[in-house]
This record gives structure tokens, C-alpha cells and sequence, in this order.
């Protein structure tokens, strides 16, 4: 774990001016969100406290949407940046199946905080981290509520989403960096828009000094800053991809896989400048195959296994004492070449067609008759059999 400040040290957001947003974080052509059934009439969040989990899995079929106050205190007494409720996505393929990819996600990431969303490859977190930005393809459906301040960014138009939010109020490092960096034009001019567009500056020494800042910040070097994006290894994709969502300083960073293609000391220069984000009092929701960067800069986990949130627990206890409860985190952990390097048995699941149970309960050692129901979310866990927790102070989540 990384030192930081126990207060954080800034407690001024960014207005950002009413200009368009920066190019890398434009949707993709053609995109369009589908509402979700209902979802317009639902201005209300619900409240904290269990996590009510849908038993059929379908969207729409969220339940305990119960009235509550949008700014419901987050893990550290203060107003979450966002505030996730029961969000489901479903893909609707041809023939009428229905793809799963996220059931009833539920949690907070307050100001001054580092969420880090882990969980095997096709589990659902980027379709999650798509869902906050309004990215999904025309065949996806949502449901719940996800709130951004008294924004709820399902429900939010895309005129607003294009206008206020992307690249301002939330930043996005994709995870597919080459795919969002315009490719005929080199990647100073990207960054100079970017600045241009967020901070209205228009004097082009001042704009050519802030895009070496930035790209100085994601360790991009200043000799490729003339580079187009297919000059560029997927690594320096990744920094200048980076650089550019740091630009706007915006309350939220969503960073989807930010360290791939990295070397461990770029991974860790990357991670700590993204922690430095958070030390000014601004929210980071990482989503990362990398533990040690996640333990570097998370101050808590969030475990997904076939589009729900198993676990959701303080970084500390999380990696240390007394470590994950859910059999599926402790099994992640267990994978580790530092520790017993021992894989999960078996694989994910389908989502097009998920059991009514618990969807790790194939692969589970602990695993008994009662795992053919759905274990609730309760005590940071959703398991029928977690591992027992030691003292409350360790489950901080
Ligand atoms: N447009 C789509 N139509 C149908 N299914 C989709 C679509 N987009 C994603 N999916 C499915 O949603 C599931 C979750 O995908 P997602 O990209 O969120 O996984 P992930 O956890 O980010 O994986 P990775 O770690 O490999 O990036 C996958 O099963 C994927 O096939
Ligand atoms: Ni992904």
C-alpha cells in the first residue's frame, strides 16, 4: 500500500466551462442508449444498507427501490461522487436471448477515494463502466440508477452526457486506448483540443505548455508527442490515452484496465498518478487484472463474478489481514505467483444463461445444497459460505 493522506488536501472540485468535451472520451459513432423499462420515472435512489438482489436476474426486475435522499453519505461520512443502485445491463441478441452482463450493481466512491473493480475477463466490468457513461451499444437495456450528484447518468440525456459530463465531470482512460485516439492526427493536437475544449485557453504557447504537462503526467514522452496514434506501441497508446483523461481534473476518473501493455515501473508510475488524482480529493473507480496495482492505489475492492458484485471491502483487509471472505476473491488472491499460484478450477459461466443460484457455486470447494439459492449481499459478502470475518474493524467497506 501506498502512504497517503489521512484528510485529503484539496476540497475543491473543477467547474468546467461550457465547452463540448474532449475528443477521446466521444462515444462511439452510432452508439444509442436504450433506456431502461421505467427507468425515466426513476428519479429516487434507495437508500444504504443491504443490497437487495433481483432473484430472477432480470433487468427491470430490480428490487427494493425504496425513496432516499440523492446525496446518501458515502464510506467516509460524506456525499459519495457516485452512487450506484441495483444497476442492471442486458444485451437483447437476435432470437430473444438476453446476455447478463450486470446484475444489481451497488456501491459508493466518495470524494478522496480509489474503488478498484476486479473480476476474471468477460465478468462485466467494463459494460458497467459504459453503463456510468452512456457508452452501451443500441442492444443494451439498464436499469437502477446511477448517480452522479443529483444526475442519474441512466437516465440522463446523451446531449447532456456529451456536453457535461464525459471528459468533464467523469474522465475516462478506455480500455482499448487505441480505438478512441482520433488516428489522423498526432497526438499534440489531441491534447492541445483537449485543453482547449475543457479550459477555454486558446494562446498556442499556453496550450502547447499544458499538453506536455499532461503528457508529462502519464509519463508520455515529449519526442512522440508528434506521433499519430498507429506510430505508437500499445503502451504509449495507453499514456497518451491517460494524459488525455487527466486533463479535465474531473471529480470522477473511470480508468478501465489503465496499466495494460505497462511495464511494472510505468505501472507504478501510472497508478500513483492516478492516486495523486484521488489525494486531491477527487474519486478513481479502477478497473484492473492487476492486483498489486490495485493494492498500490485502492482504498477499497470490489470482487465481480458473472456481472454481480460478490465483495465489496476495504483495500487492507482485502490484502492483508484477514483477506477476502467470498471463496471467489480468496481464489483470485490464491492465483497469485506470490502466493500459492494456484488457478480457480473451471471457468465463468455463460451470462446468456446463469443458474438461479450462486454462479460460482461449480467451481466452489465450500459450496452445498443451499448455493442453489442466491446469497444476499450482506456483511460486504454474498456468499452462503463466506470465510469469517475476524473483527468489524477489519471490514471497512
Ligand atoms: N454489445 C454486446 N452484445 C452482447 N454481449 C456483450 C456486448 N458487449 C459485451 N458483451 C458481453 O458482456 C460481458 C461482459 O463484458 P465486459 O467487456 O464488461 O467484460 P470485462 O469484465 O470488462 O472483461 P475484460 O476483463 O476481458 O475486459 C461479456 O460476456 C461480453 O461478451
Ligand atoms: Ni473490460
Amino acid at each position: 500500500m501506498t502512504e497517503r493522506p489521512s484528510t485529503p488536501t484539496s476540497g475543491t472540485t473543477t467547474e468546467p466551462p461550457p465547452e463540448p468535451p474532449a475528443t477521446a472520451t466521444t462515444p462511439a459513432a452510432g452508439t444509442e442508449r436504450v433506456p431502461a423499462p421505467g427507468a425515466a420515472e426513476s428519479g429516487a435512489v434507495t437508500g444504504p444498507g443491504p443490497v437487495p438482489v433481483s432473484e430472477t436476474g432480470e433487468a427491470g426486475a430490480v428490487t427494493g427501490h425504496l425513496p432516499a435522499p440523492a446525496a446518501a453519505a458515502g464510506p467516509a461520512g460524506r456525499a459519495p461522487v457516485l452512487s450506484v443502485r441495483e444497476l442492471s445491463v442486458r444485451f437483447l441478441l437476435p432470437g430473444g436471448r438476453r446476455i447478463a452482463a450486470v446484475t444489481d450493481a451497488h456501491f459508493d466512491v466518495a470524494p478522496g477515494e480509489c474503488l478498484a473493480l476486479i473480476g476474471e475477463s468477460g465478468c462485466g466490468k467494463s459494460v458497467l463502466a459504459s453503463a456510468l457513461l452512456g457508452l452501451l451499444p443500441a442492444n443494451a437495456q439498464t436499469a437502477g440508477s446511477a448517480h452522479l450528484g443529483d444526475l442519474d447518468l441512466l437516465t440522463a440525456g446523451e446531449r447532456t452526457l456529451a456536453r457535461t459530463v464525459r471528459g468533464r465531470r467523469i474522465g475516462l482512460i478506455p480500455q482499448s486506448p487505441a480505438a478512441h485516439l482520433t488516428p489522423v492526427r498526432t497526438i499534440r493536437s489531441q491534447m492541445e483540443e483537449t485543453v482547449a475544449q475543457l479550459t477555454g485557453e486558446r494562446n498556442r504557447s499556453t496550450l502547447r505548455t499544458a499538453a506536455e504537462q499532461a503528457a508529462g503526467r502519464a509519463g508520455f514522452p515529449l519526442d512522440h508527442l508528434d506521433r499519430h496514434p498507429h506510430e505508437l506501441s500499445g503502451g504509449l497508446a495507453q499514456r497518451a490515452a491517460t494524459a488525455l483523461a487527466l486533463i479535465g481534473d474531473a471529480p470522477l476518473l473511470l480508468a478501465d484496465e489503465p496499466t495494460t501493455g505497462l511495464d511494472r515501473d510505468l505501472v507504478d508510475r501510472t497508478v500513483d498518478e492516478l492516486r495523486r488524482h484521488v489525494d486531491a480529493d477527487r474519486a478513481l473507480l479502477i478497473i484492473t487484472h492487476d492486483l498489486a496495482a490495485a493494492e498500490r492505489v485502492a482504498d477499497r475492492v470490489a470482487v465481480m463474478y458473472a456481472g454481480r458484485i460478490v465483495e465489496i471491502t476495504g483495500a487492507d483487509a482485502f490484502f492483508g489481514a484477514p483477506g477476502p471472505r467470498h471463496p471467489y476473491s480468496r481464489g483470485l488472491l490464491e492465483a497469485l505467483p506470490d502466493r500459492s499460484f494456484t488457478p480457480i478450477p473451471g471457468l465463468p459461466p455463460e451470462l446468456g444463461s446463469l443458474p438461479d443460484g450462486c454462479a460460482f457455486a461449480p467451481r466452489c470447494d465450500r459450496a452445498t445444497g443451499i448455493c442453489a439459492t442466491l446469497p444476499p449481499l450482506t456483511d460486504s459478502v454474498a456468499c452462503h459460505h463466506p470465510a469469517p470475518a475476524r473483527t468489524p474493524e477489519d471490514l471497512r467497506a
